[in-house]
This record gives structure tokens, sequence and C-alpha cells, in this order.
């Protein structure tokens, strides 16, 4: 459904010279410097599936989205989605796609969200029996029913961004796009918006791609995920396997009912990829790479060989995974 090869984005951004002397020179020849936004971008997308697009600030993520929705002209690459591209067929391109920004609105602020859908429906010239019943669907699956009719400016955030979720949805596009949907809004009403576009991907089979720097917005929706940094995609894949790759893989805490050394640890686990760590004559912990696979003969082969009090298994957290890869400059793009 989405397919995007090698995407470039430049812009040229005007550099004022230090100084009163710098400031006078720029009157009369100015210096620019040209920031790659994206850089080299590839990747395609299947109906139906739900991602995630995360990276640092200015990583390239709200660029990337801009392009996909055709609002921006990519300086080079080439971007195809539905059969469409974006930029050259933009009026029937967007009659298939919805999209939100978490930071800016599409209804009209003196008017209520209803009048707006009214509108949107006339725009996209939704089919008036179909439309409706869709419409009330969207209003009962949002619950936003008890103030749909309220001035959009007297509205609370959640209330608003509920709504602006149905505005988007409104001529049921088959690609949703949401960049930040969930930023500044307290966690029932995340879990709501969560809720109803998992269960919009599960029945309708609508394809969604998120930005979003809350982690817990990519653990209760996607399994899948595009890690950019600076213009460059620097992991596609299973979020999972981004847990793998970053996540220092697993931990694993032994209590021994007898004094047990790491030597003799190491002998019993042999040539299996792990790392042990002495915290004391009865306890020892094993970091596990490659833990999916690796974690259960880990946790076997020591099991059948020592007498054992305790385990714990502590795997990192998303969050911990997503600082763990902001903090590390890598080059390395990953198919998972
Ligand atoms: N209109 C513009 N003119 C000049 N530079 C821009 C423009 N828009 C973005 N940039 C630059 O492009 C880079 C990528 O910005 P972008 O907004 O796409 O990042 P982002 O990943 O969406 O960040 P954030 O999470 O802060 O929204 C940044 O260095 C930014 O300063």
């Amino acid at each position: 459904m989405i397919q995007v090869n090698h995407l470039q984005k430049e812009f040229r951004i005007h550099q004022a010279r230090a100084g009163l002397g710098g400031a006078f020179r720029d009157l009369f020849s100015r210096e620019y410097k040209t920031v790659k936004a994206v850089d080299d971008l590839s990747f395609s997308v299947e109906e139906g599936e739900m991602f995630a697009l995360i990276g640092e600030n200015g990583a390239g993520k709200s660029t990337t989205i801009k392009m996909l929705t055709g609002i921006l002209n990519p300086s080079g690459g080439e971007i195809v989605i539905n059969g469409f591209v974006p930029q050259k067929q933009r009026e029937d391109y967007v009659r298939s796609i919805g999209v939100v920004f978490g930071q800016r609105s599409q209804l009209w602020w003196d008017l209520s969200p209803l009048e707006s859908f009214r509108l949107l429906k006339s725009v996209y010239k939704v089919e008036e029996h179909e439309g409706q019943r869709w419409l009330d669907r969207l209003i009962e699956e949002l619950d936003i029913g008890s103030f749909v009719s309220q001035p959009v400016r007297k509205l609370s955030l959640g209330q608003r961004m509920r709504c602006e979720v149905a505005a988007a949805l409104i001529h049921k596009p088959r690609l949703l796009f949401l960049d930040e949907p969930t930023v500044g809004l307290d966690v029932l009403v995340k879990q709501k918006i969560r809720e109803f576009l998992r269960n919009l991907n599960d029945t309708e089979h609508m394809t969604i791609l998120l930005t979003t720097h809350d982690v817990t917005d990519i653990e209760a929706l996607c399994k899948r995920v595009l890690v950019m940094d600076k213009g460059k995609l620097i992991f596609d894949g299973l979020l999972e396997n981004l847990k793998e790759k970053w996540g220092n893989g697993t931990e694993v805490a032994f209590q021994f009912k007898k004094r047990t050394s790491a030597e003799e640890l190491r002998t019993v686990l042999g040539e299996l990829p792990c790392e042990i760590i002495r915290e004391n004559d009865f306890a020892l912990r094993v970091k596990v790479s490659r833990s999916q696979e690796m974690l259960p003969f880990v946790l076997s082969t020591v099991m059948a060989s020592f007498d054992i009090s305790d385990v714990k298994i502590m795997e990192a957290s998303t969050e911990d995974i997503v600082r763990n890869i902001y903090s590390t400059d890598s080059e390395v793009v990953s198919h998972g």
C-alpha cells in the first residue's frame, strides 16, 4: 500500500553571521546551509499494517509525514501510496487518506464538531445514508456524543482530539496518518483513542501510521516500528526485534542454594551467548543476548545443573530501549 524509495528532503536555511558587522554583511549577501531533513528513506507497508515512526526531536518524522500526505514536495526519491503519487494526484489521493496532526486542528473553532463533520462530508462528497451510519459509529466508539454539539472552543483537549480523529475518518479512508495523536492527553483519553484505533485496524483493516514520543502508544498499538535518526532510517522491524537489538538483552538473576562461582556457571553454559555477573557467593546474574531464542536454553540448563532457590527475569522496558537508541549514534538499518 505504501512504497517509499530513496526519499529525500533538503531545506536551505539562512545562516545569520555573528555580530553587528555580520548582520550588515547579511543585508548584501546571504549565507545558506542545506539541512538534510530526510536522507535516503526507503520502506514499504502492506495494507492493514499499524506501525509507528519514532525518533528524537528533529529526526525527520514530521517532514516524512508531510511528504507522505502530499503537503511537502520531496527533493528526491519517490512515493507511491494506494497507487497514487501524492504530489501529482493530490485531489484523488487526499480522498483516500485521513490525517490527524496532534498540534493542529481541522475543526472550525466556533462551530460544533457535528457542524464541521457535516461540512467535511460535503467536501468529501460522502454518500448520505452510508456516511451517516459510519458517523454514528464513530461518535459511539469514540464516545463523543455528549459534547459533539458544543462549539469546539468549549471542549477540553481530550474531547477535541477524539473529535479530530472522527473528522479525519469521516470519508472512511483506507489509510490514516496520526502525528503525535496522544500528546498532552490524560491516561484515560489515551486509552480510549488507542482502543478505538486498534478496533479500527482489526475490523476495517485500515492501515495506520503514527508518529509518537509516547512509548506506551507503541507498545499498545504497533508490532512494527521504524526508527529515524538525523533523517535516516536506522531500524525497520518488529518491536520485539528492536528490544533485542538495543535492549542489552534480558537479565536473569539466579539465587543458588549452595555457593556457586561464575566459573562453575560458565562451564555449564558453555558457548551460549551470555555474560555472567557475580552478585555474591549465592547470587549470579546472567545477561542473555538474543534472549528470545536463548532464554529457554539458559533457564533449563541452569535449573537442571544447580539447586536454585529463586529466579527473576528482568526485561528492559521499551522506554529504556528507546532512550538507549537515542543516546547511541547508530548507522545500522535492520529489517526484522
Ligand atoms: N520548513 C523547514 N525549514 C527548514 N528546516 C526545517 C523545516 N522543517 C524541518 N526542518 C528541519 O528538518 C529537520 C527535521 O525536522 P522534523 O520536524 O521533520 O523532525 P521531527 O522528527 O518531526 O521532530 P519533532 O519530534 O521535534 O517534531 C530538523 O533539523 C528541522 O530543523
